[in-house]
């Protein structure tokens, strides 16, 4: 019995020693040698790229190329207002692009990524996969966990496809009807502020700021029945997050990477949890106010509704997938939204001649009638040109993702599972083999007669994303831009201020750094 006591902490140190070296082991084979594995089947594949160094991945040089950017497009490009904006805003991309093609690999921390440009490659690619067998990375899933949780945009495979069939019907013409009332009474009170700031003396507004505001709020009512006086808190958190997220240099991919923003991150974090609270006592009051027979037609009512529908069973959302919907539908929706509508303004601002062609379609086609009939709104064509040109210039969302659940063949080349993808809107919507030579230059006629607005590639024209994938929001997004603007040209006209700063960048969305600052005046 002595003698077994005398080698227990002889035993505990040899396992504490073998658990070390193999956790060790592990740590080297997870950084180093598993994505050098990866790297070179990739390369045997024929897929070419900027060398990594692990477990950084290209981390250090994107970092690099993004502070001189910012440094040049300041000097360089903030009175110009070029459109020419890819090299501006993915410097990297754009100069890897130039030594290495239209689909080159390259690394975040020790994931895999591709990034395609190639409308062709992206066509072939995405024929080969079903909308529900693709993944989206695990990276970013873990990333945006507060924001997005299990939401339609980051679920898979069976559970997205239950996702997607409860919610699309909440997005249909008729359900989205309702809400354009919501959107008039949000945009009214905007202006109204705009004028008395207006009557003191001061026309500089910054757009931005405003019109991402009122989007915010319009969302909020729209999803979940928010109102002013109930939903601020939740407003605040929603964006408080987004901020915390976004405004750092984030290591996504790198090993422990979490631990560098161990701060941000745990603030991240908290924040989730408060919002999903006021969420889930939103859902559960609104639950009782059903039960009692008070359905709301905003887009959380319809789908408590359609939960509530007999041999609906599988068919349904749990409440924490209700409150990640909510999540998804605040962020996915307001800023993308809000982002269109901004640079529509800056747009028309600097092309004066468009911005009266608007106001001329606005008093043909709606005259006096109230707004929200989706057939009359359909006949703003201009506005719509308008609106396609804008997102292929400034696509709020710039880029798309997916992962590979599957090895997938595109021609003779394989894309292994696990690799991550990183569809380049902003290069294909710049893309002059496609455009033709006016690429850069705002001209809404060019979708006149053509939903792809004359681009030779049926792929390179992506704003919602491709396949079962795209945008469930499409609709919602045609109704409000189409109400508030055309609320805002009838009653202001606008022009560029000389503290507009032109330097487009990607916080999640495509956005002016530095606002938009315009001079307004009432008509
Ligand atoms: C200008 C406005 C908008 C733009 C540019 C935009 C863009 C996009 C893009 C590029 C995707 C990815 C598609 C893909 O992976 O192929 C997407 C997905 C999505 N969007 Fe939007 N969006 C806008 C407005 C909205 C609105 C208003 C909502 C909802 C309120 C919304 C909700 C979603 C959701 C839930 C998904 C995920 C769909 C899925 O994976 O099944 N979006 N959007």
């Amino acid at each position: 019995m002595e003698f077994l006591l005398e080698l227990l902490p002889k035993a505990f140190a040899l396992s504490l020693a073998t658990l070390f070296v193999f956790l060790f082991l592990r740590l080297v084979f997870s950084w180093w040698i598993s994505p050098i594995q990866t790297y070179y089947k990739l390369k045997r594949n024929g897929f070419r790229g900027p060398p990594p160094s692990f477990p950084l991945g290209n981390h250090k040089e994107m970092i690099k190329k993004k502070k001189n950017a910012e440094v040049f497009s300041k000097l360089e490009y903030s009175n110009i207002l070029t459109h020419d904006i890819h090299p501006i805003v993915f410097p990297y991309f754009s100069s890897w692009q130039k030594s290495h093609g239209k689909v080159f690999m390259y690394w975040l921390g020790t994931e895999p990524f591709l990034c395609v440009a190639d409308p062709e490659f992206l066509k072939k690619m995405s024929a080969a996969v079903l909308a529900k067998r693709w993944g989206k990375p695990s990276v970013f899933k873990s990333d945006r966990d507060p924001m997005f949780g299990s939401g339609l945009v980051m679920v898979e495979g069976n559970d997205w496809v239950r996702h997607r069939h409860v919610i699309t019907p909440a997005f249909s013409p008729l359900n989205l009807k309702a809400m354009a009332s919501l959107m008039v009474e949000s945009t009214n009170r905007m202006l109204e502020k705009w004028v008395t700031q207006i009557n003191s003396g001061n026309q500089e507004i910054d757009v931005e700021r405003e019109i991402t505001t009122t989007a915010g709020e319009i969302i909020a009512k729209t999803s979940f029945g928010m109102n002013y006086e109930n939903g601020r808190e939740v407003y605040e958190k929603l964006r408080a997050l987004q901020m915390t997220l976004f405004k750092t240099n984030r290591y996504v991919g790198v090993p422990f990477g979490k631990y560098l923003n161990l701060k941000k991150n745990l603030e991240a974090k908290k924040l989730g949890k408060e919002i999903d609270k006021l969420l889930l006592s939103i859902i559960t009051t609104r639950k009782k106010s059903i039960s009692k027979g008070k359905p709301q037609q905003d887009l959380l009512g319809l789908l408590l509704q359609d939960n509530k529908v007999e041999g609906r069973q599988g068919k349904t959302l749990s409440t924490q997938e209700l409150v990640d919907e909510c999540k998804t539908f605040f962020f996915g929706g307001h800023e993308t939204t809000a982002l269109a509508i901004t640079w529509t303004l800056m747009l028309l601002a600097k092309h004066e001649d468009w911005q009266n062609q608007l106001r001329e379609e606005i008093k043909e086609v709606v005259g006096d009638k109230e707004l929200g009939d989706m057939n009359m709104l359909a006949g703003l064509k201009k506005m719509g040109w308008v609106m396609n040109e804008v997102l292929r210039l400034y696509p709020p969302a710039p880029n798309v993702h997916r992962q590979a659940r599957e090895n997938i063949k595109v021609d003779d080349l394989t894309i292994p599972n696990g690799t991550n993808l990183w569809i380049d809107v902003v290069a294909m919507h710049h893309d002059q083999t496609f455009w033709g030579k006016d690429v850069n230059e705002f001209r809404p006629e060019r979708f006149k007669d053509d939903a792809h607005g004359g681009c030779e590639h049926k792929m390179g024209y992506l704003p919602f994303g491709f396949g079962g994938r795209m945008c469930i929001g499409r609709n919602l997004t045609f109704l409000e831009y189409k109400v508030v603007l055309t609320l805002l040209l009838s009653r202001f006209s606008f022009t560029i201020s000389p503290n507009y700063c032109h330097s487009p960048s990607i916080l999640l969305s495509l956005r002016p750094t530095y606002g938009l600052p315009l001079i307004v005046q009432p008509l």
